[in-house]
């Protein structure tokens, strides 16, 4: 088992995900001898677990039954222990499509908080790309790097303990994409810029507030940063629903005298949602010209 990489059955030292119902998943390390309760009865991982094909329904000790799920960083975003916010799936696929973010891309990133873009990140520029990530958080640093090293992607990452905003990310001239999740992120523009290759490449600011993004984007422009834009990703789902439409009336038909049609058809469609309380925050984008 790997982020970066798929394999069919459970081994002793994976990390699995055991999917209860839609709005529960939970992150297990598989490991002999061990038992995990969960509200369906315990799973054994030596019988239950060790040896079964990824995506089997396992059995719980009360008769409950689990699927139990090969990890994906989207899977990893729903199940991971929160020490911080995260970003979640939405944006993380809005962020990875504006960095253009491919296998190879060499990556810089501020702060890690609870690594969930950042496996997302990992997956996307394996096999042979780098993640550059800055958290200055200790106890943060430490578990997202144990984290990294149990997902088998560690070799993809290097982790840096220190301010980003006073000692930039640790390496120049390297970065094809920058992205920034930090408080005060245009105290880290130029450095950002710094990391960044000659050639130039994208960068990306999340901020959960406009005033954030007001100064952020004084900082890219004062940086000589172009193509700026801040967008915001609202997620709307539709509500499948049948509806009853009365059909038009024209009026008598003259030719056969019959009165006008009082008919209904039922049909099925979609509605959005009147309200979305769905912001997340903004997104910047810009783009550092070749130099
Ligand atoms: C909201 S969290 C990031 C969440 C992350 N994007 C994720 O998806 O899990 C922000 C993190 O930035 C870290 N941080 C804040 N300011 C920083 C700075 N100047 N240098 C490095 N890390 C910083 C915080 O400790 C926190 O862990």
């Amino acid at each position: 088992m790997s982020f970066v990489e798929y394999s069919d059955c459970i081994q002793d030292g994976d990390v699995a995900i055991v999917y209860l119902n839609h709005n529960s998943v939970m992150p297990v390390k598989v490991q002999h001898g061990a038992q995990t309760q969960t509200r369906y009865g315990v799973i054994r991982h030596s019988s239950d677990l060790i040896g079964q094909r990824y995506g089997s329904k396992v059995t719980c000790s009360k008769g409950g039954w689990v699927y139990v799920l090969h990890p994906t960083p989207e899977l990893w975003t729903v199940a991971l222990p929160h020490r911080t916010q995260i970003l979640y799936t939405t944006d993380i696929a809005t962020i990875t499509m504006m960095l253009e973010l491919k296998p190879g891309s060499v990556v810089c990133e501020s702060g890690t908080g609870s690594g969930s873009l950042s496996h997302a990140i990992l997956r996307t520029i394996a096999p042979t790309g780098h993640l550059h990530t800055v958290e200055f958080h200790q106890q943060r640093a430490e578990k997202v790097q144990e984290e990294f090293t149990e997902h088998r992607v560690a070799h993809l990452v290097t982790v840096r303990n220190q301010d980003v905003c006073k000692d930039g990310f640790g390496v120049s001239g390297v970065a094809d994409a920058v992205f920034l999740d930090i408080p005060s992120p245009w105290e880290a523009v130029g450095h950002a810029r710094a990391a960044m290759k000659r050639q130039g490449g994208r960068l990306c600011s999340f901020s959960p507030c406009i005033e954030q993004v007001q100064r952020t984007c004084q900082a890219l422009v004062d940086q000589g940063f172009e193509e700026i834009s801040t967008l915001e990703v609202l997620l709307r789902v539709h509500d499948v629903r049948t509806v009853s439409l009365p059909l038009p009336d024209f009026g008598p038909d003259s030719r056969t005298e019959t009165s006008p049609n009082h008919a209904a058809i039922s049909l099925k469609t979609t509605t959005a949602p009147r309200e979305m309380p769905g912001h997340t925050g903004y997104l910047t984008f810009a783009t550092k010209p070749r130099t």
